[in-house]
């Protein structure tokens, strides 16, 4: 195992030829000590696409002896800013080369869309590696100034080392982007461990890291169940950082490992239940777009998915009426389809999860407004589902579900909807809509989450930074604040004139 295998993709008549291996040093290779494989499968026709080799703590070893090497020799130490910029677009350059057929491998293997995987997802993937490439050369330090004749201070924002890099499947390459992009442009080396779910476009990617002209052992990838090469990762005692998206529950778990070997750096990017509050003031129409959006958007599958709809009293039923028209309008289906604009849920388990939430809806009395009918035939398909008058001690309402299923009550004042939208454990994402500025400007302050959006929903771009507060996450991914998460700054104190005087 570990040689590459030719995929045929019906829809389309393509053949790809796909690495099967572990890559580890510039190299796709068999495991040390493991035969263990992951059968990837196509949500939509539960048909096995591949079996690519899954790696064990071992080859997390060796992927992070890789990564140390290069970390010393090349990468952090030895390639200077402008070349990693010049690396980075070059990747981001075969990236766009490459993009259909990037696109097509993850709809095989996720079953979003293959419109939007090539147009937003390696699009906004794309972007966010020039971005990074941008600033690979404009790290920098302050000059501080501690006595003007005779000392001064400055600080040099170092490459915090190796980073492990565990990525979901909801959005396999463009997590993989918001991890890679800004790591490589600080310095930082790579073991990238994707889900076991969706492992095929972070292999092919690794084909790209080689034509792009990385040295060997700069970004590593072993796809691994996540209780054996994600847990690896965590307790390594030679990894100084791990980066995380998932669920809150594994977030934990590493936060947990990490405390309990090196202490290593810890970012998490964990799960939410994003409140969407519409005032009677909003544009109806626009805010029953964003709201069909914010939880159809990846078929649910969104940490910020906005799950939780409130809406004014004053407003309700004419709201809903809009809004189960827009839902009932979505195209959900296979994602070779190019009307398609929702696929299926990501696996078995995943579709049991968020129909055992739709049964529990009905069972604690929610009422049913669309969907809840399973579909016959092939395919982990979820229909858009509404449930209104829900209650806030309802599992569909505390629980994070991951599917196309929203939560929707009402409100009759600012001060209620605030206090409905904040009673979660989590704190992600939040949206309003409103056309009173004074509304926004309070409520958006009020809202306990690390992206608030105003008359939109789920729009993310890689210059702003995208992070959760209470259990939705640590540390911040894109902007300029994710250059933190991949630095370590290091105050330099200089003398030019003090005399120590002895005894002091
Ligand atoms: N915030 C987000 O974007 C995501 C949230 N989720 C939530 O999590 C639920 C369960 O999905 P899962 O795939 O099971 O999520 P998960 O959090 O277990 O998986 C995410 C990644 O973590 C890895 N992982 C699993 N156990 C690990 C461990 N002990 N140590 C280190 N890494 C580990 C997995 O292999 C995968 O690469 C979903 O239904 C959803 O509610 C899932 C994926 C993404
Ligand atoms: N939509 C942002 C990333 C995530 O869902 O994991």
């Amino acid at each position: 195992m570990a040689q590459p295998v030719e995929i045929s993709i019906t829809a389309t008549g393509r053949k790809v030829t796909l690495p099967t291996g572990l890559f580890i040093n510039n190299e796709f290779v068999p495991s040390v000590d493991s035969s263990d494989v992951i059968q990837c499968l196509n949500p939509a026709t539960e048909e096995v696409i591949c079996s690519v080799v899954a790696g064990s703590a071992a080859d997390i070893d060796r992927a992070v002896a890789a990564a140390r090497a290069a970390y010393n020799t090349t990468w952090g130490k030895n390639v200077g800013p402008v070349e990693r910029a010049r690396l980075i677009n070059r990747l981001a350059d075969l990236m766009e080369r490459d993009r259909d057929v990037l696109a097509e491998l993850e709809s095989l293997n996720n079953g979003k869309p293959v419109r939007v995987a090539r147009d937003f997802d390696i699009g906004d993937s794309i972007g966010c590696l020039r971005y990074y490439a941008g600033w690979a050369d404009k790290i920098t330090g302050q000059t501080i100034e501690v006595d003007n004749k005779t000392k001064l201070a400055f600080t040099r924002h170092d490459p915090i080392g190796v980073c492990g890099q565990i990525i979901p499947w909801n959005y396999p390459i463009n997590m993989w982007a918001w991890k890679v992009a800004p790591a490589l442009a600080c310095g930082c080396t790579i073991v990238m461990k994707p889900s076991e779910l969706t492992p095929l476009t972070a292999l092919k990617l690794s084909e790209l890291i080689v034509e792009a002209g990385f040295p060997a052992g700069v970004v590593n990838t072993v796809a691994s169940l996540g209780s054996v090469g994600g847990a690896a990762l965590a307790a390594h005692p030679d990894v100084d950082k791990v980066a995380f998206t998932g669920s809150t529950v594994t977030g934990r778990k590493i936060m947990e490992a990490a405390a309990k070997s090196n202490l290593k750096k810890v970012s998490l990017e964990l799960g939410g239940k994003s409140p969407h509050l519409v005032f009677e003031s909003a544009d109806l129409e626009q805010a029953a777009n964003w709201a069909a959006l914010g939880i159809l958007y990846n078929t649910g599958q969104d940490c910020t998915a906005g799950s939780r709809l409130f809406v004014q009293d004053t407003i309700y039923d004419k709201f809903i009426s809009i809004l189960v028209g827009k839902a009932k309008e979505m195209v959900v289906g296979n994602g070779f389809d190019e009307k398609v604009s929702g696929g299926p849920v990501v696996s078995k388990v995943q579709y049991d999860k968020v129909w055992s939430y739709i049964e529990s809806g009905k069972q604690e009395g929610a009422t049913l407004a669309l969907g809840g009918q399973k579909r016959p035939g092939k395919g982990f398909f979820v229909d858009p589902t509404i449930f209104t008058d829900v209650r806030p001690d309802m599992k569909i309402v505390r629980d994070e579900i991951f599917g196309p299923v929203l939560s929707v009550a009402k409100f009759s004042t600012e001060e209620e909807a605030v206090k409905l939208a904040n009673d979660t454990s989590y704190g992600l994402g939040a949206g309003l809509h409103s056309k009173d500025a004074d509304q926004c400007m309070r409520v958006s302050s009020a809202l306990e989450a690390g992206t608030v959006w105003v008359n939109q929903y789920n729009l993310l771009y890689n210059n702003v930074p995208f992070g959760g507060k209470k259990q939705s996450g640590i540390g911040r991914e894109l902007g300029s604040y994710a250059l933190d998460e991949y630095t370590s700054v290091k105050a330099v104190h200089w003398n030019f004139g003090e005399k120590l005087d002895w005894p002091f």
